[in-house]
């Protein structure tokens, strides 16, 4: 017998729009069901992960997050490690790992999708004994990251995204960084090095245009920095894919990278971390179920 689990993170955007808990409650109410379920809601940050733990303890197979990225990042981080089944019910800003997959966020086909059940198996990455499921970043846009996390304590709207570049545009200092791509070393003054199992972050910009799901191999686009003047042109060519065409790109699919530089910032599926010299993401060898 399926077993659901719905984790719900009432402090997501979405949740300003559209009361998820009641909508669910009433999309199954009087449905017959081949499956059990609870809904629970988080009440402060990282709660999603001991709902999600307990959940397991509980014996539910399908852990359903309905949240924004981060919250599918907390209980997918729960999922593969216990070889569970991960559903998605968007309810972010950007919403960008059900972008990147090409899936829809219409919240009635998911919740169909969720009834039927069926899976596919998906990569994800790995760095600090943590996983990421979509796109993990250093340098430029994890600054820009820190800064939307704060400004989306006051504003949840995708204007967000927009004035923490700003700010981000202001406090950026050119950095140094030695990077390897599998066993290839480079050194340079990096933008920005973004590193994904998806195409897609902050709200549907193309960073990895040439992202495979299901290739089992990361793809890596690091950006070498010129001038401020030359990040804002970038900002425009990242937003259309065109960046990667240019000299400054280069542009992998590797199975690992190791980041050596001085207090690496890192985004990875829109939560931030700091405070670190040295970090490798690597592709899994495992796959996170996905149903969809
Ligand atoms: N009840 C809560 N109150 C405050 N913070 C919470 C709560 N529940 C979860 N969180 C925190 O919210 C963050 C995840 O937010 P999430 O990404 O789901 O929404 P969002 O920021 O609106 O979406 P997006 O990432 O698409 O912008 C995590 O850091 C998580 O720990």
């Amino acid at each position: 017998m399926r077993k659901l689990m719905f984790i719900l993170n009432p402090n997501a955007s979405g949740f300003k729009k559209f009361d998820f808990k009641e909508g669910i409650e009433e999309y199954l109410r009087g449905k017959k069901l081949n499956f059990e379920y609870e809904i629970k809601c988080t009440s402060k940050e990282g709660d999603s992960v001991l709902i999600a733990e307990n959940a397991v303890k509980d014996g539910f197979t399908e852990l359903i997050a309905v949240g924004g990225d981060g919250t599918i990042n907390e209980v997918g981080n729960v999922v593969v490690k216990n070889n569970l089944k991960l559903g998605v019910i968007p309810a972010g800003t950007g919403n960008d790992y059900m972008n990147s997959l090409g899936e829809t966020c219409n919240f009635i086909i998911c919740m169909e999708r969720i009834i039927k059940g069926e899976t596919r198996f998906v990569d994800y990455g790995e760095f600090l004994g943590k996983s990421f499921f979509n796109i993990a970043s250093v340098g430029f846009d994890a600054e820009v990251n820190d800064c939307a996390l704060k400004v989306k304590k006051f504003i949840k709207s995708g204007l967000s995204y927009k004035i923490a570049i700003v700010l981000a545009l202001f406090k950026h200092k050119r950095k140094r960084y030695r990077i390897i791509v599998d066993d290839v070393e480079y050194e340079d003054d990096y933008f920005l090095i973004a590193i994904g199992i998806g195409s897609k972050y902050g709200g549907k910009i193309n960073i990895l245009p040439l992202a495979d799901m299901y290739d089992g191999l990361l793809d890596i686009c690091a950006i070498k920095y010129k001038s401020k003047f030359d990040i804002i042109k970038k900002i425009k060519t990242i937003v259309n894919a065109t960046h990667v065409k240019e000299d400054i790109t280069s542009y992998f699919k590797a199975k690992k990278i190791k980041i050596f530089s001085e207090n690496i910032e890192i985004n990875f599926d829109g939560e931030y971390m700091t405070g670190i010299n040295e970090v490798e993401f690597a592709i899994s060898d495992k796959k996170i179920e996905v149903i969809m």
